[in-house]
């Protein structure tokens, strides 16, 4: 069945504490600014040697209390899918751009500028980073239309090289929904030439069935210790 308007209301994110969230995304900028520049520094090497010290000494502080991977992070919230560290997304991930996705219409757009962490051929943008864009940007438009699924197939073009410090544009439709599995399509081009796809893809997102659901998220808990709401959801329309 082709849909054309499938969009979903989801119910709105409780607030994160402001604190941490400024804190979080705060270091998480930090980090950004620090990863970039670990990667295009060309101070002396007993320079890079002092600075990895110091580095050391602010990962032991982080790591006085951390959470395991069954913990989700305290200013996360799966029913909106409010993921604060996702490496596309997070911004409390360095790594991350990060870019942030809307609807538009029958669109799911997002804007981002890659850096030289995200660098494959020279001064172009690593076509592993490419796919992880892609499929973020593709099941955001799935989970956006109140089809939450896991990737199950996916599959990418790439027609040109994408270009790194330069404007990006990332558009997603759905195509298809069909029981518990939905097939959005997609691309990346320059922002300055939205029409001209340097990546386009499909992906097949599948809401798991319920064992496997278990199988995944069944230790979930929130950061209190609680069961996380919703890992148990399994109608194929939420998490
Ligand atoms: C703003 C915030 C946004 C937030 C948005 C967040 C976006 C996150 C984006 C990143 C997502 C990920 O990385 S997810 C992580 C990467 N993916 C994974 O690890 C998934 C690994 N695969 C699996 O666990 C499994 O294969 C599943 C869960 C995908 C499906 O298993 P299942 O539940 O047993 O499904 P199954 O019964 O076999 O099939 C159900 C239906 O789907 C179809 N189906 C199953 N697999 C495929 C396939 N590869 N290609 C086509 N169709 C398929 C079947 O034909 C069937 O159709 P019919 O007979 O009903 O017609």
């Amino acid at each position: 069945m082709t849909t054309t308007s499938p969009w979903a209301e989801h119910p709105a994110a409780p607030d994160p504490d402001p604190d941490l969230q400024a804190a979080v995304t705060e270091l998480g900028a930090a980090v950004r600014d620090l990863l970039e520049t670990t990667v295009t520094t060309t101070v002396p090497a007993g320079e890079q040697a002092a600075v990895a010290a110091g580095v050391r000494g602010l990962t032991a502080r982080l790591a006085a209390a951390t959470r395991g991977r069954h913990t989700l992070s305290a200013l996360d919230d799966l029913p909106t899918f409010r993921r604060t560290y996702s490496p596309v997304t997070g911004v409390g991930n360095g790594f991350a751009p990060p870019v942030q996705f809307r609807r538009e219409g029958d669109t799911v757009v997002g804007e981002t500028v890659l850096g030289l962490r995200h660098e494959g051929p020279p001064a172009h943008c690593h076509g592993g980073v490419s796919a992880l864009l892609m499929d973020q940007l593709l099941g955001s438009a799935a989970f956006l239309a109140g089809r939450w699924g896991m990737t199950a197939h996916l599959v990418l073009t790439y027609h040109g090289a994408v270009p790194l410090q330069t404007p990006l544009v990332l558009t997603a439709r759905i195509t298809e929904t069909s029981g518990r599995k939905t097939v959005v399509t997609g691309g990346i081009a320059l922002a300055a030439e939205p029409d001209r796809e340097l990546v386009s893809g499909e992906a097949v997102f599948v809401s798991p069935r319920p064992e496997l659901l278990e199988l995944y998220f069944g230790a979930l808990t929130t950061a209190d210790g609680s069961p996380a709401p919703g890992h148990g959801a399994t109608d194929g329309t939420a998490l």
